[in-house]
């Protein structure tokens, strides 16, 4: 394997610490303040988004010497070998191409791009057919609920964008089924009816224990209904590259859509991955997705490193990682619709991220992903705000915010955007120990006791965050902010040497998950566990 270029290697390493050692008494609220062009300096903007950052712990000089980072570890150069297929996956050998899903163009990539463009074809089709009610279950009536059984990247993907372009949603109703926990496939179906039913098995793989227990749990409950084997294919797809799998669990190869191994399933929501998306916003809308994801890897591919959006959001990551020691990432959307994007991001940035070892699988001796974690505003405002304010770990956010609402009231919305705005900053400006004594006494609370409780009040500010606005949340600019947090992603995977395309780490949990599901079922007696495992085994036992 190659010898992966490691962050402290970089002659702009040492000078950052230093930088940010000298930053660290500095005051974000007085660089704003002194500064007229910082706001303006510290922020860029790229396929309907914009960017800005100037309440980073950042000055000017350490900026310059994040960017020469950039350049030092060659990003330009790591954009152009993902997008043009080189294998950026080095343990699997294999490229990471779901850029060339969104996209319309791939030179030297014309052979994959027709497969792409076929299966663009093929989900056209299926979302047409469903929605315009030519599809029909086995008893002749039309098609009213899609459910997506898929785990993982065949989950979280597909159920956050359709959760978040509810407003483009058509009639017919997608679910999403993804925990091996019968309760979840059990409550969705309570609401469903067979005959109006279709499911979308969802697994690259083919082999994921939830997915095809889940999928069992399906085709039983079609069977029970008086489906018949021959009736299968009228309310099951798969979007799979393990056909003969697909093959034995009675879906047709006609009904089968493909998925390839140069696409990661935490990248896939672009390929037939999306399909339960599609049809839900149609495919115009699901076309316009893509097209605001290829708008960003434009962005990516041709902006200088400085306007570079997922370049400095990745340099952003490392310099809070690396250089100022903080070991997670808030990310809060103020947007309802927005929810489950937390969700999405822990995958796509821990799954991919989460390493320590290099690409030659050396350890690496610097901290590398960050944990990250999150909600939509305003519900975080009222419960773990109080530590981004006053805990003693820093937890720099990314606040992410839509200017306008499809719901028609103004007003309200208002509210919602001055929220962000205000939590923002508030992380920056804090509140010294004498304006909270201040504010006490302009209450009416005597000198005594409002000296007292001023220490309580205290918000050290200086708190990192960073603010993405845009105009709506559209299909396209959805599209563009996923693919932002794609390449944020893969940006700092590059400045931290690793690969950030291989999930080695879920791996173990699997084989032992099997091990121990024999012990529980009785085949494999002779398998022996810790006496932990074993005594938690008994409390089961005991429960049955
Ligand atoms: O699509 P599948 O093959 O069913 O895989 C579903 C998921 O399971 C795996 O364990 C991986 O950790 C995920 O990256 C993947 O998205």
């Amino acid at each position: 394997m190659p010898t992966s270029p490691v962050l402290t290697a970089f002659p702009a390493y040492t000078r950052l610490n230093t930088l940010a050692a000298s930053l660290r008494d500095a005051s974000v609220e007085r660089m704003l303040n002194t500064d007229a062009s910082r706001t303006g300096e510290f922020s860029t903007s790229a396929a309907g988004l914009h960017l800005d950052y100037s309440k980073q712990l950042l000055d000017r000089e350490a900026l310059q010497a994040l960017l020469q980072l950039a350049a030092e570890a060659e990003l330009p150069a790591a954009v152009t070998r993902l997008i043009s297929g080189e294998e950026v996956n080095n343990t699997e050998q294999r490229p990471a191409l779901h850029t060339l899903l969104r996209a319309n163009a791939g030179p030297g990539l014309e052979d994959k791009l027709g497969e792409v463009k076929a299966a663009r074809a093929s989900m056209r089709a299926w979302a047409d057919r469903l929605n315009s009610g030519e599809h029909r279950g086995f008893s002749g009536a039309v098609i009213t609920d899609v459910v997506n059984i898929g785990i993982g990247g065949s989950d979280l993907g597909p159920r956050l964008v359709t959760d978040a372009l509810r407003p483009f949603h058509g009639d017919v109703a997608c679910h999403y089924v993804a925990n091996v926990d019968p309760a979840d496939m059990q409550d969705t179906l309570l609401d469903l009816n067979p005959e109006t039913t279709l499911f979308i098995i969802c697994s690259k793989s083919f082999r994921t224990e939830e997915t095809l227990t889940n999928s069992l749990l399906a085709r039983e409950w079609m069977r029970t209904a008086g489906a018949a084997d021959t009736d299968l294919d009228k309310h099951f797809l798969a979007i799979t590259s393990n056909l003969k799998a697909a093959d034995d669990f009675g879906i047709s190869a006609d009904n089968c859509l493909p998925m390839w191994d140069w696409v990661g399933g935490r990248y896939s929501v672009w390929s037939a991955i999306g399909l339960s998306c599609a049809i839900a916003v149609g495919w115009e809308q699901f076309q316009a997705f893509l097209d605001g994801a290829a708008a960003m890897d434009q962005h990516f591919a041709q902006a200088p490193i400085a306007q570079n959006m997922p370049m400095i959001l990745s340099l952003l990551e490392v310099w809070h990682v690396n250089f100022l020691g903080i070991d997670n990432h808030v990310v809060l959307p103020y947007d309802n619709s927005l929810q489950r994007l937390p969700d999405f991001l822990q995958q796509l940035t821990m799954e991919s991220n989460g390493k320590r070892v290099g690409q030659d699988g050396r350890s690496l001796a610097y901290s590398t992903g960050p944990v990250l974690w999150g909600s939509a505003g305003t519900m975080g405002q009222h419960s773990f705000h109080q530590l981004l304010h006053q805990g003693t770990q820093l937890c720099p956010a990314d606040f992410i915010i839509p200017l306008t609402t499809y719901t028609g009231m103004k007003e309200q919305h208002r509210r919602l955007v001055a929220n962000g705005l205000a939590q923002s900053r508030t992380m920056m400006v804090g509140r010294s120990e004498n304006d909270a004594r201040i504010s006490l006494l302009a209450r009416g609370m005597d000198e005594a006791r409002a000296s007292e409780l001023a220490p309580h009040l205290v918000m050290p500010g200086n708190r990192p965050n960073s603010v993405i606005t845009l105009q709506a949340l559209t299909p396209a600019a959805l599209g563009a902010l996923l693919a932002l947090y794609e390449h944020r992603t893969y940006c700092s995977g590059v400045l931290w040497g690793i690969n950030s395309f291989d999930q080695w780490g879920v791996e173990l949990g699997k084989e032992i998950g099997g091990q121990i599901l024999g012990v529980m079922s009785g085949d494999a007696t002779e398998t022996v566990m810790d006496p932990a495992t074993e005594s938690l085994i008994a409390r089961w036992r005991a429960a049955q």
